[in-house]
């Protein structure tokens, strides 16, 4: 399946692959991110039963970037390279950490040989980088991936201002970026950061299984992305 990250994609993440039969999938979602890190059982079985018809986002978060995935980098992104050949999955997130090591970028040479995309993703859970740091990160994340994502945790509105000026730098400058700030302070930079070029927003399914801090449910956040969303011809 095809995933074009063009326009702002919207993902209910879940470690359920069956949350992708909700009608609120259908009806909000342009993908489903599978945080195969996160599901109960085997994660390559559930890729395998998987027959709908979304377009998949695999993602097997390390433990060392927040995620439960506890496997050495070699099994990870192997589970990852495998995951690539399904043909649901359009898109495969991979740490900009890993990716920056032969064996990460092995990896997405062969995520892009299976025909998918390679999303790769820094996070930041204690604060917000400095502007500098931010923008050389989103530029580097966007160079190895084929879109570069960074989410930091605000803990003021100067956190939550500098991520969008960066998002609004990186898109200037060509870069394909997704970036939102985690946690209270941040949350409407989820709404808001698509505004100003992020292309991937997370949402779950269901309120009570958020995936991250601050993030709204799926059909809320599509409707604050719906709403703010500027005429194309004005
Ligand atoms: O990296 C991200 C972004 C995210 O952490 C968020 O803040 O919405 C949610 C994760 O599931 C996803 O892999």
């Amino acid at each position: 399946m095809d995933l074009s990250f063009d326009s702002f994609v919207l993902a209910a993440a879940t470690a359920d692959l069956s949350d992708a039969a909700d009608p609120r999938v259908g009806e909000h979602a342009d993908a489903v991110e599978f945080r195969m890190d996160l599901a109960d059982s085997d994660p390559e079985s559930a890729l395998g039963a998987y027959d709908g018809d979304v377009p998949l986002v695999a993602t097997n978060r390390a433990s060392w970037e927040g995620g439960d995935c506890d496997d050495d980098d070699e099994d990870r992104l192997a589970t990852l390279e495998r995951a690539a050949e399904r043909d649901a999955v359009a898109a495969v997130d991979i740490e900009l950490d890993s990716l920056l090591t032969p064996r990460g970028a092995t990896a997405a040479d062969r995520v892009r040989e299976a025909g998918a995309s390679v999303v790769a993703s820094f996070h930041d859970f204690e604060g917000t980088p400095a502007a500098s740091e931010l923008r050389e990160t989103l530029h580097e994340a966007a160079t190895v991936g084929d879109v570069g994502k960074v989410a930091v945790t605000a803990t003021d509105d100067h956190d939550a201002l500098r991520l969008l000026e960066a998002t609004n730098a990186a898109t200037t400058w060509g870069d394909t970026v997704a970036t939102m700030a985690m946690g209270e302070a941040g949350r409407h930079t989820r709404a808001v950061a698509p505004v100003y070029g992020s292309k991937i927003g997370y949402a779950p399914v269901r309120p009570a299984e958020a995936t991250a801090p601050g993030q709204y449910d799926l059909e809320t956040l599509s409707r604050l992305v719906g709403d703010l969303e500027r005429n194309p011809d004005t």
